[in-house]
């Protein structure tokens, strides 16, 4: 199988539950000398730079806020407490997938099955069509490496590198090799409160036919009960046979070769043929880019959260291969650029914040688009969420053509398009410390990752074990040109927070506001509205 899973390596950090009183006092200390959430601390930030106070003073108490339980005013039918972040003034309705023990189907040396349905996007599938096939030939068609082949961990990306217009392509660069994360096991007997002291290999990531950990023969074995994951099942296409696909067909015919110049001194020689390379009309290649994106809908993470075993990753969809290098920098770029405006006061005032950085862990830079969200209680008494009375700048075109983008590739419901979104630019050792986004943005909402991959971690009870540093039961990675989408207990029951990064790292966080919180005056882009997926990879063969 050439098509595989790139992400979804799941570790599991820290111990549930595992503040015990010993230890609570110094975790205790610690946080208190933590940085709770740098956005907690921004607006407070520019004040004290206006007021001469000393930040560590805002920063302690916005900490001890933190561990506090803030701003839970209510909480209904939640089986975790939102602790740490963040804003969740009231929790309505919020689904709690319980997993009954009817949904373990086995419990045998410890292993834990949960049967999950891979959420299948509807496609027509003609029987025995190979994607390596297709993907093949479009190699051969496009004289460029479209295949994808993995080779000790190393899987050269099939997507040709796209630039040019939303849809269209100017330009095709090779796609470089790239390193997949390795796919890592987490055990979940812990955390679904089951110690009984063996690991067990539980919820793996599915990925096709990634390698697991050699120590984790099972990993993917043992997802009996559930489905493996690979884009080609996500897309309903069954290869199991592969089949030659035939010929594609392109908008553009190829232009004939041109005739070999005949001259005595060559005539009896075979002169070379210039074969000339195909291009693919737009339909083509956003089919292709369909195929080439990995859709891991698989992440369970099981935690017993008041006495029930909860998936609290529920809902989360790791979109892998979603966006080409040269998409990527451009972004990149763009991101660059705004920041540097930013810096020149040439943006609104509270579309740019640059927090002063006096510990590791401490501040993000941020860009905020659409709509200024308040971390937290502000000077004049704003509570948080989304300030219905500032304004910041509108969603870059950049930006929208990329929000247009998630939602053709089926990577966002059309259902739910955002209208705002949030640039955090981490430098080494930044963080985000854990959060429930707020409520003020409907489900689902996406982060998609640039320039370096780092994890994201989850749990019902995020632990601060030091700055920056946070263990939860499910530890992801986010490779760059990924998308997480965050849905159902994956945002509502679990929380997250990204530690530390090893590495400079931009995200971009794209979300619907809840009509009922827009700030006043704002109107939808015309270019976000009536958006349509693109139809899905329907693999006719080629008639002629
Ligand atoms: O940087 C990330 O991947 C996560 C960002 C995030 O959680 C947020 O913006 O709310
Ligand atoms: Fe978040």
């Amino acid at each position: 199988m050439l098509l595989m899973s790139s992400a979804g390596g799941l570790t599991r950090l820290g111990k549930m539950g595992s503040v015990g009183d010993e230890s609570q006092g110094a975790v205790a200390e610690v946080v208190k000398e933590l940085p709770a959430e740098p956005h907690l601390q921004e607006a407070e930030i520019r004040e004290d730079a206006a007021t001469e106070e000393p930040v560590v003073d805002k920063v302690e108490d916005t900490s001890v806020e933190v561990i506090e339980e803030p701003h839970v005013d209510k909480v209904k039918d939640v089986l975790v407490e939102v602790i740490g972040e963040p804003h969740v003034d009231k929790v309505e309705d919020a689904s709690v997938e319980v997993i009954e023990e009817p949904h373990v189907d086995k419990v045998e040396d410890g292993s834990v099955e949960v049967n999950r349905v891979i959420e299948e996007p509807q496609v027509d599938v003609v029987e025995g069509a190979s994607v390596d096939a297709v993907t093949q030939k479009f190699s051969e068609v496009m004289g460029t490496g479209i295949d994808e082949k993995v080779d000790n961990g190393v899987m050269t990306t099939g997507e040709p590198e796209v630039m040019g217009n939303d849809a269209g392509v100017e330009e095709v660069v090779p796609a470089p090799k790239r390193k997949l994360p390795s796919v890592k096991r987490f055990s979940a007997r812990r955390s679904a409160g089951i110690d009984d002291g063996n690991t067990m290999d539980y919820g793996s990531v599915a990925t096709g036919d990634a390698v697991p950990d050699s120590k984790a023969p099972s990993a993917i074995r043992k997802q009996r009960g559930a489905h493996r994951f690979s884009s080609r099942i996500g897309l309903g296409i069954d290869d199991r046979d592969t089949v030659d696909y035939g010929s594609v067909t392109t908008d553009t015919p190829p232009k004939p070769s041109p005739k070999p110049v005949e001259t005595s001194a060559v005539a009896e020689e075979a002169v070379p043929t210039i074969t000339p390379k195909k291009v693919l009309s737009v339909a083509e290649r956003e089919q292709l880019r369909l195929l080439n994106i990995k859709r891991n809908k698989e992440i369970v993470c099981l935690e017993r959260v008041r006495g029930k075993l909860v998936d609290i990753t529920a809902g989360l969809e790791l979109h892998t291969g979603v966006f080409s290098r040269v998409e990527q920098q451009k972004l990149v770029d763009l991101v660059r650029e705004l920041q540097a405006k930013g810096r020149r006061n040439e943006l609104k005032e509270r579309t740019y914040s640059e927090p002063r950085k006096w510990m590791r862990g401490k501040g993000r830079v941020t860009l905020q688009f659409g709509c200024c969200y308040n971390y937290a209680v502000d000077k004049n008494g704003n509570p948080p969420g989304i300030l219905r009375d500032d304004v910041v700048d509108p969603i870059p075109p950049l930006l929208r053509t990329t929000i247009k983008r998630l939602v053709r590739w089926h990577v966002l419901p059309p259902t739910c398009v955002p209208d705002s979104c949030i640039i955090n630019m981490y430098e080494e050792g930044d963080c985000i410390p854990p959060h429930i986004d707020h409520h003020d943005f409907l489900r689902p909402f996406c982060t998609l990752s640039l320039l370096s991959e780092c994890n994201i971690v989850f749990g019902a009870n995020l632990e601060i074990l030091g700055p920056g540093d946070f263990g939860g039961t499910l530890s992801l990675p986010l490779p760059v040109g990924s998308v997480l989408v965050l849905n159902g207990n994956g945002a509502d029951v679990a929380k997250h927070a990204v530690p530390a990064v090893p590495t400079e790292r931009i995200s971009i966080t794209f979300r619907k506001m809840d009509p009922a919180k827009v700030p006043r005056g704002f109107s939808i882009d015309k270019e976000l509205q009536d958006l349509r997926p693109a139809a899905l990879p329907s693999m006719q063969p080629d008639e002629s």
